[in-house]
């Protein structure tokens, strides 16, 4: 029987099912992984472009790209290294504080024993003014190298979430000149040598910004704070945050690229046969527009004081207290052409502040819609109170709270000096006036604190006024304009004038110098809550409790900024020269160049050191003016730094010294210089007089 052969065996269900099952799913998971790989090319991709892209101007991404040659200058440190060096931004290394953060002593040990200074500049609160500065800082870095009067930049780091931004110099182990000179009064100090050498070293480092770099840098803020001293007491300039290249240099620059490009563009249009007119045209037209909007400064100088127009009736409207804005409006009427193009200076913006605060909101708004241009005007010719546009505000202040601030604690300071009687404060040869006034005051017990002093002033000027009006018959008095005048004339000729005019200056009592000092450096006085070397200093010690110091975003610091080019003015060495006379002042006197002291009336001459140093300057006392702390003090050099800083602090920047010129001076290498004409003490005899005498 043929055997039964079994079947062959059928493949088996489970292999093909298993095959079958892997056929199907090789598609889904090569496509679940194409899918998965494709997702994370996206979230790489997103990653990627997040860290790229987000917060371009994050202070972080600036480090990080911080390709730029400049940055290569110096190097960059690990944010951890600098903690562990300070331990942990500890108070015990803490060595000054500034208008941004503070500086720290950091030791590294491990590095040979060298200790350094961090500046740790705080950004968190959103000002962009530090952020401003630390850039400008490291941008300037690599043209300062080469001087040994300038301060060493040695690096820079952040933390890891770019808000705390840190700039690492050289120590300088006895820190500012601010703080040795005027806070800790260092015994080195007071050898006439050492601070005559001081001077030399700082004369010489602004000369290395003005004379040997390049482009040309303006420092910007050239005062005692930003001068530190080295362990042998030796002067070297810091804080490079608010200096500029120079901008005419660099505008002279871009002539000559534009004309060259025009030049280029007219070639370019003759070749093609194409109009050149209208290509020159348009290239000549931006190239105006640039400079109407470089020369702003002068045209806003224009557009404000053509603006302030008022018709009689509106004056009509406007009380006696009022009276400043009337003498504003005056003012603004006789504007002269000089005048109407000169850039508003601190002087002017003294008259707007007191133009607004001196108007009652009733009074304002009882202005009619044309006249509300001078409020216009008072808001325009407030640079002084004002931020700069690229900063913001430093911590915060807003420009008019700054200004009410001053305005406040510059008349609760005199008032906390003023002794009780009023009559003894204002004059002490009082009459029945003043007890009227001081009754009225007691009546006016409502009266907003920081008003009195202003109306002290205005009423004591009028009284003065009426005075001597009623002396040459004349029955009317006039506003006070004429302490708003007095300031507006060139200083130095009015003290001319008094040197010229014997009689004249004896009537002029202390209370003018110190309204000459308001209306220069006073009344223009503005900055940061607890300004630690704005010049402004009460005996009371305001701000000794650790103050910040300059001016906020400001163009230089108040008592220190050339009248010139604050606000936005243009910036160029001679705003550094002034700055210099200012310091030099300073450094020869050992005060600040604002100080109210709780001393007599006779001590409010003193307390605008520029206008004394001037007024000795008329009477030949020069050296009434040198700190009586000094020993060994030599004379003549001693005259040349006043004489020099005079030279400096003229009012016209082309009359200042260069600071070659002023270094060659210093260094004996050139004559002494003269005084200006106008401080001269012995007034050139009038020969028309002699002469008719001779003849007689
Ligand atoms: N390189 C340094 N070595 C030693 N101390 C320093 C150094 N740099 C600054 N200081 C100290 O820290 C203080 C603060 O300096 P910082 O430059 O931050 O501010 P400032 O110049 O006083 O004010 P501002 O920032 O408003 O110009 C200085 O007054 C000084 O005493």
């Amino acid at each position: 029987m043929p055997s039964r052969h079994s079947p062959p065996p059928l493949p088996s269900t489970t292999t093909f099912t298993h095959g079958h099952h892997r056929f199907q799913t090789l598609p889904l998971i090569i496509a679940g992984s194409l899918t998965l790989t494709g997702i994370l090319l996206i979230l790489v991709t997103l990653l990627l472009y997040r860290r790229l892209f987000k917060n371009r101007t994050a202070p972080s991404d600036l480090i990080s790209n911080s390709k730029s040659p400049q940055h290569y200058q110096c190097r960059r440190f690990s944010y951890s290294q600098l903690r562990r060096a300070t331990n942990s931004f500890s108070h015990s290394t803490h060595l000054g504080h500034g208008g941004f953060g503070s500086v720290y002593k950091a030791d590294f040990p491990n590095g040979g024993g060298d200790s350094l200074a961090v500046k740790v500049m705080d950004t968190s609160a959103g000002s962009l003014q530090g952020e401003h500065e630390f850039h400008n800082e490291l941008s300037l870095s690599s043209h300062l190298i080469g001087s040994p009067h300038i301060v060493s930049l040695l690096g820079f780091s952040s933390d890891r979430r770019g808000r705390r931004l840190i700039l690492v110099y050289e120590l300088m182990a006895n820190r500012s000149l601010q703080d040795a000179l005027l806070d800790r009064k260092c015994e080195e100090l007071m050898d006439w040598n050492k601070r005559f050498e001081i001077a030399t070293d700082i004369a010489k480092g602004i000369e290395f910004l003005h004379h040997s770099c390049d482009p040309i840098i303006i420092h910007g803020d050239v005062k005692p704070s930003n001068i530190l001293l080295d362990s042998d007491f030796k002067a070297k300039i810091g804080d490079f945050g608010l200096a500029r290249v120079n901008s005419e240099d660099l505008d002279t620059r871009i002539l000559i690229e534009e004309d060259e490009k025009r030049k280029d563009l007219v070639v370019v249009a003759v070749d093609d046969n194409g109009s050149i007119l209208e290509e020159t045209e348009s290239v000549i037209t931006v190239f105006e527009e640039g400079n109407v909007v470089n020369l702003s400064p002068e045209n806003s100088g224009i557009s404000v004081l053509t603006e302030t127009v008022v018709s009689p009736g509106e004056k009509s409207r406007l009380s006696p207290e009022n009276s400043a804005v009337s003498v504003l409006t005056v003012e603004v009427g006789v504007a002269s052409p000089e005048m109407m193009t000169s850039i508003p200076s601190p002087e002017t913006c003294a008259v707007s502040v007191l133009t607004e605060t001196g108007l009652s909101p009733g009074a304002a708004s009882g202005l009619s819609p044309g006249s509300s241009s001078k409020l216009k005007v008072g808001s325009k010719r407030d640079w002084w109170w004002k931020q700069d546009n690229n900063g913001g505000s430093r911590g915060g202040i807003e420009s008019g709270s700054v200004k009410d601030y001053v305005m406040e604690w510059i008349g609760s300071e005199i008032k906390k000096e003023r002794p009780n009687d009023n009559k003894e404060w204002i004059n002490s040869g009082g009459d029945g006036e003043s007890s009227s006034v001081s009754k009225k005051r007691k009546k006016d017990k409502k009266r907003k604190p920081r008003e009195w002093w202003k109306e002290e002033f205005c009423e004591e000027l009028t009284r003065k006024k009426k005075k001597k009006k009623m002396k040459r018959g004349l029955s009317s008095i006039s506003s006070i304009d004429s302490w708003f005048h007095r300031d507006r004339d060139d200083d130095a000729s009015s003290v001319r004038d008094q040197n010229l005019n014997p009689t004249k200056r004896k009537k002029r009592n202390s209370i003018d110098w110190w309204v000459d000092g308001l209306s220069g450096e006073l009344k223009s006085a503005m900055g940061k809550k607890n300004s630690q070397d704005s010049g402004l200093w009460c005996d009371v010690n305001v701000q000794k409790s650790g103050g910040v110091s300059s001016t906020p975003s400001m163009r230089g610091t108040v008592c220190y900024i050339a009248p010139e080019c604050g606000g936005g003015g243009v910036l160029s060495e001679t705003c550094d020269v002034y700055s210099f006379g200012v310091l030099l002042l300073v450094l020869v006197s050992g005060r600040r160049p604002l100080q109210v002291t709780a001393s007599p009336m006779s001590e409010f001459e003193r307390a605008n050191l520029i206008s004394w140093a001037k007024q000795l300057a008329c009477n030949g006392k020069l050296l009434d003016l040198v700190d009586k702390s000094i020993h060994s003090l030599e004379n003549e050099q001693a005259v040349l730094c006043i004489t020099i800083a005079l030279l400096c602090l003229q009012r016209s920047p082309v009359k200042r010294p260069t600071m070659k010129e002023i270094v060659q001076m210093l260094s004996g290498a050139s004559e002494p210089p003269h005084l200006p004409f106008e401080f001269s003490p012995s007034p050139p005899m009038g020969f028309p007089f002699k002469s008719r005498r001779k003849a007689r």
